[in-house]
């Protein structure tokens, strides 16, 4: 495993190549893992919200996934832990990459089986903020047979399905890349992320 800054310097050439990264582990098992209960734990006691979608902060059905935003009020050690190495990822790569990434946010999402998210753009189009998305997954032993892939749809016309495996990282372009979730058999356990630019278009 490699925990190391090298690490951070590679996901920023590629990004900055090929505008996506697989980082394979962000943090320590035993990190993952308290993120891993807590989140279970949280959606075993129904304190996750459906998400919603846009302006309108409608439910829709195009996303299945119940999540609760992190919030420096209410982060929990585990989530602060997370945020940290988030945020040392982030200067990383400003530094490389001289990107202007101000902060992130970051919710726990939990995809019950049978659900999804319909492929969609993170960038929302009155609102230039978002730069990078970055999804951090947090499932155990894992397997193709579960689903629950990403399908991040490439710049060519291809696709590639990454599997939400404990540990693994995937950073993407949000204004450049469409993805969806497909539906899995199990509940499928992350946190989702948005490295943000201070904003061009005056909206706060
Ligand atoms: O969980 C994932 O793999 C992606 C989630 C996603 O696309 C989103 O929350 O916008
Ligand atoms: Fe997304």
């Amino acid at each position: 495993m490699n925990l190391s800054h090298d690490e951070f310097h590679v996901a920023a050439r590629t990004l900055a190549a090929d505008g996506w990264y697989v980082l394979a582990h962000l943090m320590h098992p035993g990190q993952t893992r308290a993120l891993a209960d807590e989140c279970a734990a949280m959606h075993g006691a129904d304190a996750l919200s459906l998400a919603r979608i846009g302006a309108a902060r409608t439910v829709s059905l195009l996303r299945g996934d119940r999540i609760h935003w992190f919030s420096t009020s209410t982060e929990s050690a585990a989530q602060r832990a997370f945020i940290d190495r988030m945020n040392a990822l982030r200067i990383a790569l400003n530094h490389e990459l001289m990107l202007g990434l101000v902060d992130c946010e970051s919710h726990y999402a939990v995809y019950p089986p049978g659900t999804g998210y319909a492929r969609h753009l993170d960038r929302i189009h009155d609102d230039d903020a978002r730069v990078v998305s970055a999804v951090y997954y947090l499932n155990e032993a894992w397997r193709e047979s579960d689903g629950g892939a990403l399908r991040l749809y490439l710049d060519d016309g291809s696709h590639r399905n990454i599997l939400p495996q404990a540990g693994r990282l995937v950073l993407f372009l949000s204004a450049q890349f469409e993805h969806e979730v497909l539906p899995a058999t199990r509940n499928r356990l992350s946190i989702a992320c948005w490295m943000h630019q201070q904003r061009m278009n005056g909206r706060r």
